[in-house]
Protein backbone atom coordinates (compact mmCIF):
# COMPACT_ATOMS: atom_id res chain seq x y z
CA UNK A 1 0.00 0.00 0.00
CA UNK A 2 1.83 3.00 -0.88
CA UNK A 3 1.50 6.07 1.36
CA UNK A 4 -0.24 9.65 0.41
CA UNK A 5 -0.56 12.93 1.75
CA UNK A 6 -4.21 14.66 2.06
CA UNK A 7 -4.33 18.01 1.63
CA UNK A 8 -7.03 20.37 3.09
CA UNK A 9 -7.48 23.94 1.12
CA UNK A 10 -10.08 25.52 2.99
CA UNK A 11 -10.00 29.18 0.70
CA UNK A 12 -12.59 32.08 0.78
CA UNK A 13 -14.95 30.28 -2.00
CA UNK A 14 -14.32 26.64 -1.69
CA UNK A 15 -12.96 24.21 0.50
CA UNK A 16 -10.96 21.59 -1.03
CA UNK A 17 -8.95 18.32 -0.19
CA UNK A 18 -6.32 16.53 -2.12
CA UNK A 19 -4.60 13.52 -2.27
CA UNK A 20 -1.01 14.17 -3.28
CA UNK A 21 1.66 11.20 -4.01
CA UNK A 22 5.50 11.71 -2.19
CA UNK A 23 6.10 12.36 -6.08
CA UNK A 24 4.22 15.54 -5.83
CA UNK A 25 1.10 14.02 -8.49
CA UNK A 26 -2.21 14.68 -7.56
CA UNK A 27 -4.29 11.81 -7.17
CA UNK A 28 -7.77 12.57 -6.52
CA UNK A 29 -9.37 15.73 -5.21
CA UNK A 30 -12.87 16.75 -3.98
CA UNK A 31 -13.81 20.37 -4.03
CA UNK A 32 -17.65 22.41 -2.09
CA UNK A 33 -18.31 25.72 -2.80
CA UNK A 34 -20.03 27.52 0.15
CA UNK A 35 -22.18 30.99 0.29
CA UNK A 36 -20.55 34.32 0.71
CA UNK A 37 -22.96 36.51 3.67
CA UNK A 38 -23.15 39.97 3.22
CA UNK A 39 -25.24 40.98 6.10
CA UNK A 40 -24.50 44.71 5.54
CA UNK A 41 -22.82 47.17 3.53
CA UNK A 42 -18.83 46.51 3.79
CA UNK A 43 -19.41 43.16 6.00
CA UNK A 44 -18.14 39.84 4.64
CA UNK A 45 -19.45 36.73 6.65
CA UNK A 46 -19.29 32.83 6.25
CA UNK A 47 -21.41 30.32 8.68
CA UNK A 48 -18.26 28.28 10.57
CA UNK A 49 -20.40 25.55 10.31
CA UNK A 50 -20.72 25.44 6.34
CA UNK A 51 -16.68 25.93 6.69
CA UNK A 52 -16.84 23.08 8.42
CA UNK A 53 -18.89 20.42 5.99
CA UNK A 54 -17.29 21.65 2.84
CA UNK A 55 -13.71 20.54 4.71
CA UNK A 56 -15.08 17.49 6.57
CA UNK A 57 -16.83 16.18 3.28
CA UNK A 58 -13.92 16.66 0.82
CA UNK A 59 -11.67 15.21 3.87
CA UNK A 60 -14.08 12.18 3.55
CA UNK A 61 -14.36 11.37 0.10
CA UNK A 62 -10.34 11.69 -0.24
CA UNK A 63 -10.20 9.45 2.42
CA UNK A 64 -12.77 6.69 0.92
CA UNK A 65 -10.94 7.20 -2.33
CA UNK A 66 -7.62 5.94 -0.22
CA UNK A 67 -9.58 2.48 1.12
CA UNK A 68 -11.27 1.83 -2.22
CA UNK A 69 -7.65 2.79 -3.99
CA UNK A 70 -5.12 1.28 -1.83
CA UNK A 71 -3.41 4.17 -0.54
CA UNK A 72 -2.55 4.94 3.01
CA UNK A 73 -2.55 8.39 3.79
CA UNK A 74 -0.43 8.92 6.53
CA UNK A 75 0.00 12.24 7.11
CA UNK A 76 -2.04 15.94 6.64
CA UNK A 77 -1.58 19.55 5.56
CA UNK A 78 -3.99 21.99 6.22
CA UNK A 79 -3.86 25.74 4.11
CA UNK A 80 -6.69 28.53 4.58
CA UNK A 81 -7.76 31.68 3.61
CA UNK A 82 -5.70 34.30 5.93
CA UNK A 83 -7.07 36.21 8.73
CA UNK A 84 -11.12 35.13 9.07
CA UNK A 85 -11.52 35.15 12.59
CA UNK A 86 -13.86 32.64 14.44
CA UNK A 87 -14.48 32.60 18.63
CA UNK A 88 -15.87 29.25 19.96
CA UNK A 89 -17.04 27.40 22.87
CA UNK A 90 -14.19 26.02 24.39
CA UNK A 91 -16.66 22.85 25.88
CA UNK A 92 -18.82 22.70 23.39
CA UNK A 93 -17.11 23.88 20.05
CA UNK A 94 -19.98 25.65 19.20
CA UNK A 95 -19.07 29.00 17.24
CA UNK A 96 -20.31 32.12 18.85
CA UNK A 97 -20.80 34.25 16.12
CA UNK A 98 -20.26 33.93 12.10
CA UNK A 99 -17.05 33.90 10.69
CA UNK A 100 -15.61 37.33 10.07
CA UNK A 101 -14.04 37.12 6.68
CA UNK A 102 -10.65 38.73 5.49
CA UNK A 103 -12.76 41.19 3.43
CA UNK A 104 -14.87 42.20 5.95
CA UNK A 105 -14.48 46.15 6.62
CA UNK A 106 -16.89 46.92 9.88
CA UNK A 107 -14.06 47.46 12.13
CA UNK A 108 -12.94 50.23 9.92
CA UNK A 109 -13.48 52.91 12.02
CA UNK A 110 -12.04 51.49 15.29
CA UNK A 111 -8.84 51.12 13.63
CA UNK A 112 -8.87 54.55 13.01
CA UNK A 113 -9.29 55.12 16.45
CA UNK A 114 -6.55 52.84 17.59
CA UNK A 115 -3.93 54.29 15.22
CA UNK A 116 -4.41 57.47 17.27
CA UNK A 117 -3.22 54.89 20.60
CA UNK A 118 -0.22 53.58 18.88
CA UNK A 119 1.86 55.03 15.89
CA UNK A 120 1.51 52.70 12.61
CA UNK A 121 5.52 52.53 13.12
CA UNK A 122 5.32 50.65 16.76
CA UNK A 123 2.63 48.31 14.86
CA UNK A 124 4.84 47.77 12.16
CA UNK A 125 7.82 46.56 14.06
CA UNK A 126 6.23 44.37 15.82
CA UNK A 127 3.73 42.75 13.29
CA UNK A 128 4.79 43.95 9.46
CA UNK A 129 1.28 45.19 9.41
CA UNK A 130 -1.01 48.58 9.19
CA UNK A 131 -4.13 49.72 10.92
CA UNK A 132 -6.82 48.39 8.85
CA UNK A 133 -9.67 45.70 9.55
CA UNK A 134 -8.34 43.12 7.39
CA UNK A 135 -5.75 41.53 9.91
CA UNK A 136 -7.70 39.18 12.81
CA UNK A 137 -7.57 41.31 16.01
CA UNK A 138 -10.27 44.14 15.41
CA UNK A 139 -12.39 41.08 13.82
CA UNK A 140 -11.66 39.05 17.18
CA UNK A 141 -12.33 41.66 19.79
CA UNK A 142 -16.04 43.26 17.69
CA UNK A 143 -17.17 39.31 18.23
CA UNK A 144 -16.28 39.56 22.12
CA UNK A 145 -17.84 43.04 22.11
CA UNK A 146 -21.30 42.88 20.33
CA UNK A 147 -22.55 38.70 21.17
CA UNK A 148 -23.90 38.81 24.99
CA UNK A 149 -20.94 37.45 27.71
CA UNK A 150 -19.04 36.81 25.48
CA UNK A 151 -16.10 39.28 26.86
CA UNK A 152 -16.67 37.68 30.72
CA UNK A 153 -17.00 34.39 29.02
CA UNK A 154 -13.56 34.75 27.21
CA UNK A 155 -11.73 36.47 30.75
CA UNK A 156 -12.94 33.00 32.44
CA UNK A 157 -11.54 31.34 29.30
CA UNK A 158 -13.95 29.30 28.47
CA UNK A 159 -13.80 30.51 24.40
CA UNK A 160 -11.24 29.86 21.93
CA UNK A 161 -10.45 32.41 19.45
CA UNK A 162 -8.24 31.74 16.18
CA UNK A 163 -8.07 32.08 12.46
CA UNK A 164 -9.34 29.33 9.94
CA UNK A 165 -6.62 27.03 10.44
CA UNK A 166 -7.00 26.62 14.49
CA UNK A 167 -10.84 26.03 14.03
CA UNK A 168 -10.02 22.88 11.60
CA UNK A 169 -6.72 21.99 14.10
CA UNK A 170 -9.67 22.57 16.84
CA UNK A 171 -12.86 20.24 15.06
CA UNK A 172 -10.68 17.59 13.12
CA UNK A 173 -8.39 16.38 16.61
CA UNK A 174 -11.20 16.86 19.02
CA UNK A 175 -13.18 13.42 17.64
CA UNK A 176 -15.38 11.65 20.32
CA UNK A 177 -13.53 10.87 23.46
CA UNK A 178 -10.52 12.93 22.13
CA UNK A 179 -9.14 16.34 23.96
CA UNK A 180 -9.29 18.65 21.08
CA UNK A 181 -5.97 20.94 20.33
CA UNK A 182 -5.89 24.44 20.23
CA UNK A 183 -3.03 25.25 17.88
CA UNK A 184 -1.83 27.35 14.92
CA UNK A 185 0.84 27.85 12.59
CA UNK A 186 3.47 31.38 12.32
CA UNK A 187 2.72 32.43 9.23
CA UNK A 188 -1.05 32.09 10.47
CA UNK A 189 -0.14 34.31 13.39
CA UNK A 190 1.63 36.64 11.64
CA UNK A 191 -1.87 38.16 10.40
CA UNK A 192 -3.51 38.89 13.36
CA UNK A 193 -1.71 41.64 14.66
CA UNK A 194 -1.44 40.03 17.77
CA UNK A 195 1.97 38.22 16.93
CA UNK A 196 5.36 39.79 17.46
CA UNK A 197 7.23 38.61 14.23
CA UNK A 198 10.34 39.76 15.13
CA UNK A 199 10.16 38.04 19.20
CA UNK A 200 7.80 35.01 17.77
CA UNK A 201 5.41 35.25 20.40
CA UNK A 202 1.91 36.83 21.05
CA UNK A 203 2.78 40.54 22.31
CA UNK A 204 1.42 41.87 25.60
CA UNK A 205 1.33 45.53 24.38
CA UNK A 206 -1.03 44.31 21.19
CA UNK A 207 -3.49 42.16 23.45
CA UNK A 208 -3.99 44.94 25.33
CA UNK A 209 -4.28 47.92 22.73
CA UNK A 210 -6.77 45.29 20.61
CA UNK A 211 -8.60 44.57 24.11
CA UNK A 212 -8.05 40.42 23.09
CA UNK A 213 -7.44 38.31 26.68
CA UNK A 214 -4.13 35.68 25.75
CA UNK A 215 -6.06 32.86 27.17
CA UNK A 216 -8.03 32.31 24.51
CA UNK A 217 -5.43 32.37 21.93
CA UNK A 218 -3.96 28.99 20.17
CA UNK A 219 -0.51 27.85 21.00
CA UNK A 220 1.91 28.68 18.02
CA UNK A 221 3.83 26.17 16.34
CA UNK A 222 6.32 26.24 13.34
CA UNK A 223 5.23 25.38 10.09
CA UNK A 224 6.21 21.51 10.76
CA UNK A 225 4.83 20.55 13.33
CA UNK A 226 2.93 18.18 15.72
CA UNK A 227 -1.04 19.85 15.11
CA UNK A 228 -2.33 16.66 17.02
CA UNK A 229 -4.25 13.43 15.28
CA UNK A 230 -7.05 13.70 12.81
CA UNK A 231 -9.54 11.69 15.06
CA UNK A 232 -12.54 12.09 12.68
CA UNK A 233 -13.13 8.99 10.80
CA UNK A 234 -15.19 6.60 12.23
CA UNK A 235 -13.99 3.05 12.01
CA UNK A 236 -10.77 3.96 9.48
CA UNK A 237 -8.44 0.97 8.45
CA UNK A 238 -5.77 4.04 9.26
CA UNK A 239 -6.82 5.49 12.48
CA UNK A 240 -5.88 8.64 13.61
CA UNK A 241 -3.68 10.42 11.02
CA UNK A 242 -0.84 13.23 12.10
CA UNK A 243 -1.62 16.45 11.04
CA UNK A 244 2.04 17.61 10.86
CA UNK A 245 1.96 20.66 8.13
CA UNK A 246 0.39 23.92 8.40
CA UNK A 247 0.63 27.23 6.65
CA UNK A 248 -1.64 30.29 5.30
CA UNK A 249 -2.58 29.88 1.79
CA UNK A 250 -0.39 33.06 -0.08
CA UNK A 251 2.62 31.35 2.30
CA UNK A 252 1.29 27.96 1.19
CA UNK A 253 1.07 29.24 -2.64
CA UNK A 254 5.02 30.04 -2.03
CA UNK A 255 6.33 27.20 -0.54
CA UNK A 256 4.47 25.40 -3.52
CA UNK A 257 5.91 27.60 -6.27
CA UNK A 258 9.50 26.93 -4.48
CA UNK A 259 10.03 30.45 -3.26
CA UNK A 260 12.94 29.45 -0.85
CA UNK A 261 16.07 31.92 -1.84
CA UNK A 262 15.98 35.50 -1.01
CA UNK A 263 14.44 37.48 -4.06
CA UNK A 264 12.17 34.43 -5.07
CA UNK A 265 8.84 36.17 -5.81
CA UNK A 266 5.43 34.89 -6.46
CA UNK A 267 1.82 36.31 -7.15
CA UNK A 268 -1.51 34.59 -6.85
CA UNK A 269 -4.51 35.27 -8.34
CA UNK A 270 -7.73 33.66 -6.61
CA UNK A 271 -10.71 35.82 -5.41
CA UNK A 272 -7.44 38.31 -4.59
CA UNK A 273 -4.08 38.94 -5.68
CA UNK A 274 -1.22 38.40 -3.41
CA UNK A 275 2.18 39.15 -4.02
CA UNK A 276 4.94 37.15 -1.88
CA UNK A 277 8.44 37.81 -2.08
CA UNK A 278 11.02 35.76 0.11
CA UNK A 279 13.61 38.13 1.71
CA UNK A 280 15.29 35.13 4.33
CA UNK A 281 15.76 36.18 7.67
CA UNK A 282 15.75 39.63 6.91
CA UNK A 283 12.68 41.02 8.27
CA UNK A 284 12.55 44.35 5.78
CA UNK A 285 10.07 47.22 6.98
CA UNK A 286 8.49 48.68 3.91
CA UNK A 287 8.37 52.55 3.81
CA UNK A 288 6.22 51.82 1.34
CA UNK A 289 3.07 50.10 2.99
CA UNK A 290 4.00 47.19 2.07
CA UNK A 291 3.55 43.80 4.46
CA UNK A 292 6.33 42.36 6.31
CA UNK A 293 5.72 38.84 6.77
CA UNK A 294 6.40 35.24 8.42
CA UNK A 295 6.80 33.49 5.19
CA UNK A 296 7.38 30.27 6.93
CA UNK A 297 9.42 29.00 10.15
CA UNK A 298 10.76 25.70 10.22
CA UNK A 299 13.13 24.39 12.95
CA UNK A 300 12.98 27.14 14.54
CA UNK A 301 14.50 29.03 11.55
CA UNK A 302 11.93 31.89 10.24
CA UNK A 303 11.61 33.18 6.85
CA UNK A 304 10.11 36.50 6.36
CA UNK A 305 8.65 37.71 3.54
CA UNK A 306 7.09 41.55 1.94
CA UNK A 307 3.78 41.03 0.83
CA UNK A 308 1.45 43.22 -1.21
CA UNK A 309 -2.23 42.63 -0.81
CA UNK A 310 -4.39 43.20 -3.21
CA UNK A 311 -8.37 42.59 -2.30
CA UNK A 312 -10.02 42.06 -5.60
CA UNK A 313 -8.63 39.96 -8.53
CA UNK A 314 -10.93 36.86 -9.47
CA UNK A 315 -13.67 38.16 -6.99
CA UNK A 316 -13.77 41.15 -10.03
CA UNK A 317 -14.66 38.58 -12.90
CA UNK A 318 -17.06 36.90 -10.65
CA UNK A 319 -18.72 40.47 -10.13
CA UNK A 320 -19.02 41.03 -14.26
CA UNK A 321 -20.56 37.40 -13.89
CA UNK A 322 -22.76 37.42 -11.38
CA UNK A 323 -23.91 41.12 -10.93
CA UNK A 324 -23.19 42.80 -14.28
CA UNK A 325 -24.46 39.14 -15.93
CA UNK A 326 -22.06 40.36 -18.50
CA UNK A 327 -20.55 36.92 -19.03
CA UNK A 328 -21.46 33.35 -18.33
CA UNK A 329 -18.37 31.89 -17.49
CA UNK A 330 -14.84 33.62 -16.37
CA UNK A 331 -13.33 31.52 -19.08
CA UNK A 332 -15.09 33.88 -21.57
CA UNK A 333 -12.74 36.85 -20.34
CA UNK A 334 -9.83 35.28 -22.41
CA UNK A 335 -11.29 35.51 -25.76
CA UNK A 336 -13.04 38.97 -25.09
CA UNK A 337 -9.13 40.69 -24.10
CA UNK A 338 -8.12 39.29 -26.81
CA UNK A 339 -10.84 40.83 -29.72
CA UNK A 340 -10.02 44.37 -28.20
CA UNK A 341 -6.63 46.34 -29.84
CA UNK A 342 -6.85 48.21 -27.20
CA UNK A 343 -8.48 48.93 -23.77
CA UNK A 344 -10.06 52.48 -25.53
CA UNK A 345 -9.31 54.46 -22.20
CA UNK A 346 -11.70 52.80 -20.26
CA UNK A 347 -10.34 51.69 -16.80
CA UNK A 348 -11.73 49.91 -13.75
CA UNK A 349 -10.75 50.50 -10.20
CA UNK A 350 -12.22 47.74 -8.28
CA UNK A 351 -12.14 49.29 -5.11
CA UNK A 352 -15.42 46.81 -4.19
CA UNK A 353 -13.85 46.64 -0.44
CA UNK A 354 -11.75 49.39 -0.45
CA UNK A 355 -8.02 49.41 -1.57
CA UNK A 356 -5.40 47.02 -0.11
CA UNK A 357 -1.64 47.98 -0.84
CA UNK A 358 -0.19 50.04 -1.45
CA UNK A 359 -3.21 52.59 -0.62
CA UNK A 360 -4.83 51.19 2.20
CA UNK A 361 -8.17 53.06 1.94
CA UNK A 362 -10.94 50.96 3.40
CA UNK A 363 -13.71 53.00 2.75
CA UNK A 364 -13.33 54.43 -0.63
CA UNK A 365 -15.68 52.78 -3.74
CA UNK A 366 -14.93 51.38 -7.16
CA UNK A 367 -15.01 53.43 -10.26
CA UNK A 368 -15.37 53.00 -14.02
CA UNK A 369 -13.73 55.29 -15.74
CA UNK A 370 -13.34 56.52 -19.41
CA UNK A 371 -16.52 55.79 -20.93
CA UNK A 372 -17.76 57.04 -24.11
CA UNK A 373 -20.99 56.47 -26.22
CA UNK A 374 -19.30 53.40 -27.67
CA UNK A 375 -18.19 51.83 -25.30
CA UNK A 376 -19.67 48.00 -24.69
CA UNK A 377 -19.74 44.90 -22.63
CA UNK A 378 -16.43 44.32 -24.00
CA UNK A 379 -14.19 47.11 -23.09
CA UNK A 380 -15.54 47.02 -19.22
CA UNK A 381 -14.56 43.16 -19.50
CA UNK A 382 -11.22 43.57 -20.57
CA UNK A 383 -10.77 46.88 -17.76
CA UNK A 384 -11.90 44.41 -15.37
CA UNK A 385 -8.98 42.09 -16.13
CA UNK A 386 -6.04 44.74 -16.80
CA UNK A 387 -7.19 45.98 -13.37
CA UNK A 388 -5.46 42.97 -11.94
CA UNK A 389 -2.22 43.58 -13.75
CA UNK A 390 -2.31 47.69 -13.27
CA UNK A 391 -3.00 46.39 -8.95
CA UNK A 392 0.29 44.26 -9.31
CA UNK A 393 2.36 47.06 -10.90
CA UNK A 394 1.41 49.33 -7.90
CA UNK A 395 2.74 46.49 -5.60
CA UNK A 396 6.53 46.07 -8.01
CA UNK A 397 6.13 49.82 -8.30
CA UNK A 398 6.08 49.97 -3.72
CA UNK A 399 8.70 46.95 -3.89
CA UNK A 400 11.13 48.91 -6.54
CA UNK A 401 11.34 52.09 -4.07
CA UNK A 402 11.73 49.52 -1.42
CA UNK A 403 14.68 48.36 -3.02
CA UNK A 404 13.20 45.07 -4.10
CA UNK A 405 13.69 44.56 -8.15
CA UNK A 406 12.70 40.83 -8.71
CA UNK A 407 14.36 39.35 -12.21
CA UNK A 408 11.14 37.39 -13.02
CA UNK A 409 7.65 36.28 -11.06
CA UNK A 410 6.35 33.14 -10.52
CA UNK A 411 2.04 32.96 -10.85
CA UNK A 412 -0.43 30.57 -9.93
CA UNK A 413 -4.48 30.75 -8.85
CA UNK A 414 -7.58 30.25 -10.78
CA UNK A 415 -7.23 33.68 -12.32
CA UNK A 416 -3.94 32.59 -14.71
CA UNK A 417 -6.02 29.82 -16.72
CA UNK A 418 -6.47 33.38 -18.85
CA UNK A 419 -2.81 33.77 -21.02
CA UNK A 420 -4.31 37.06 -22.29
CA UNK A 421 -4.19 37.92 -18.77
CA UNK A 422 -0.57 36.61 -17.39
CA UNK A 423 0.73 38.00 -20.71
CA UNK A 424 -0.58 41.46 -20.45
CA UNK A 425 1.15 40.85 -16.76
CA UNK A 426 4.47 40.24 -18.25
CA UNK A 427 4.62 43.33 -20.67
CA UNK A 428 3.51 45.57 -18.10
CA UNK A 429 5.37 44.78 -15.09
CA UNK A 430 8.33 44.19 -17.44
CA UNK A 431 9.39 41.26 -16.07
CA UNK A 432 9.46 37.18 -17.56
CA UNK A 433 6.18 35.40 -15.79
CA UNK A 434 6.52 31.68 -15.30
CA UNK A 435 3.41 29.80 -14.91
CA UNK A 436 3.81 26.07 -13.32
CA UNK A 437 2.25 22.83 -14.59
CA UNK A 438 0.88 22.33 -11.63
CA UNK A 439 -1.63 25.49 -10.45
CA UNK A 440 -2.62 24.24 -7.57
CA UNK A 441 -0.01 25.68 -5.79
CA UNK A 442 -1.50 26.63 -2.31
CA UNK A 443 -2.67 23.08 -1.26
CA UNK A 444 0.54 21.67 -2.71
CA UNK A 445 2.68 23.84 -0.38
CA UNK A 446 0.53 22.46 2.76
CA UNK A 447 1.15 18.79 1.17
CA UNK A 448 4.91 19.78 0.84
CA UNK A 449 5.33 20.92 4.91
CA UNK A 450 3.13 17.88 5.33
CA UNK A 451 5.57 15.57 3.48
CA UNK A 452 8.93 17.13 5.49
CA UNK A 453 6.67 16.37 9.08
CA UNK A 454 6.19 13.18 7.65
CA UNK A 455 9.68 11.93 6.99
CA UNK A 456 8.83 11.61 3.32
CA UNK A 457 11.24 14.47 2.25
CA UNK A 458 14.18 15.84 4.46
CA UNK A 459 13.71 19.75 4.24
CA UNK A 460 12.73 21.85 1.89
CA UNK A 461 15.64 21.25 -0.52
CA UNK A 462 14.37 17.98 -0.77
CA UNK A 463 11.72 19.39 -3.01
CA UNK A 464 13.28 21.26 -6.16
CA UNK A 465 12.56 18.35 -8.34
CA UNK A 466 8.53 18.93 -7.80
CA UNK A 467 8.08 22.34 -9.71
CA UNK A 468 8.05 22.19 -13.76
CA UNK A 469 7.50 25.73 -15.98
CA UNK A 470 4.69 24.86 -18.09
CA UNK A 471 4.62 28.60 -19.79
CA UNK A 472 7.22 30.95 -19.64
CA UNK A 473 5.55 34.69 -20.86
CA UNK A 474 8.39 36.83 -22.08
CA UNK A 475 7.58 40.73 -22.32
CA UNK A 476 6.95 42.29 -25.75
CA UNK A 477 5.33 45.85 -25.16
CA UNK A 478 7.34 49.44 -26.19
CA UNK A 479 7.92 51.87 -23.30
CA UNK A 480 5.66 54.42 -24.58
CA UNK A 481 2.73 51.80 -24.41
CA UNK A 482 3.48 50.86 -21.04
CA UNK A 483 3.81 54.26 -19.65
CA UNK A 484 0.74 55.54 -21.37
CA UNK A 485 -1.27 52.83 -19.72
CA UNK A 486 0.22 52.88 -16.34
CA UNK A 487 -0.35 56.85 -16.62
CA UNK A 488 -3.96 56.42 -17.65
CA UNK A 489 -4.60 53.92 -14.21
CA UNK A 490 -2.60 56.26 -12.12
CA UNK A 491 -4.90 58.83 -13.07
CA UNK A 492 -7.99 57.36 -12.23
CA UNK A 493 -6.56 55.84 -8.57
CA UNK A 494 -5.60 59.61 -8.22
CA UNK A 495 -9.45 60.60 -9.34
CA UNK A 496 -11.14 58.10 -6.37
CA UNK A 497 -8.57 58.81 -3.50
CA UNK A 498 -8.76 62.58 -4.63
N1 LIG B 1 -10.09 31.77 -17.34
C1 LIG B 1 -10.24 32.67 -16.37
N2 LIG B 1 -10.05 33.99 -16.61
C2 LIG B 1 -10.19 34.89 -15.61
N3 LIG B 1 -10.50 34.58 -14.33
C3 LIG B 1 -10.70 33.30 -14.03
C4 LIG B 1 -10.58 32.26 -15.01
N4 LIG B 1 -10.83 31.08 -14.40
C5 LIG B 1 -11.08 31.35 -13.09
N5 LIG B 1 -11.01 32.68 -12.87
C6 LIG B 1 -11.21 33.38 -11.58
O1 LIG B 1 -10.35 32.75 -10.61
C7 LIG B 1 -10.98 32.76 -9.33
C8 LIG B 1 -10.87 31.38 -8.70
O2 LIG B 1 -9.54 31.12 -8.38
P1 LIG B 1 -9.14 30.25 -7.08
O3 LIG B 1 -7.66 30.20 -7.09
O4 LIG B 1 -9.91 28.98 -7.13
O5 LIG B 1 -9.70 31.22 -5.95
P2 LIG B 1 -9.91 31.07 -4.33
O6 LIG B 1 -8.88 30.08 -3.84
O7 LIG B 1 -9.68 32.47 -3.83
O8 LIG B 1 -11.32 30.63 -4.07
C9 LIG B 1 -12.42 33.13 -9.52
O9 LIG B 1 -12.60 34.40 -8.93
C10 LIG B 1 -12.61 33.21 -11.03
O10 LIG B 1 -13.42 34.32 -11.37
O1 LIG C 1 -8.90 32.43 -0.39
P1 LIG C 1 -7.95 33.23 -1.20
O2 LIG C 1 -7.10 32.39 -2.09
O3 LIG C 1 -8.58 34.35 -1.93
O4 LIG C 1 -6.89 33.91 -0.17
C1 LIG C 1 -7.31 34.81 0.79
C2 LIG C 1 -6.12 35.37 1.54
O5 LIG C 1 -5.50 34.44 2.36
C3 LIG C 1 -6.52 36.57 2.35
O6 LIG C 1 -5.39 37.13 2.98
Amino acid sequence: MSDVILTIDQGTTSSRTLIVSPAGEILFSAQEEFPQLYPNDGWVEHDPEAIWMTVKTTLMACHDWCVQEGYRPVAIGITNQRETTLVWDRATGDCLYNAIVWQDRRTAAVCRDLAKQMPVATLQAKTGLLHDPYFSATKMSWILDHVEGARDRAEKSELCFGTVDSFLIWRLTGGPGKSAVHATDATNASRTNLYNIRDNRWDEELLDLFNVPASGLPDVHDCVSDFGMCSVFPDSPFGDIPICGVAGDQQAAAIGQLCFTPGDIKSTYGTGCFVILNTGEDCLTSSNKLLSTIAYRINGTTAYALEGSIFIAGAGVQWLRDEMKLIDHAAQTQAICEGLDSNHGVYLVPAFTGLGAPYWEPDVRGGLFGLTRDTGRDHVVRATVESVVYQTHDLFDAMAKDGAHPKSLRVDGGMVANDWMVGHLADVLDLPVERPEILETTAMGAAYLAMIGAGLVDDLDGLTALWTRERLFEPNMDAKTRKSLLDGWADCVRRLLA
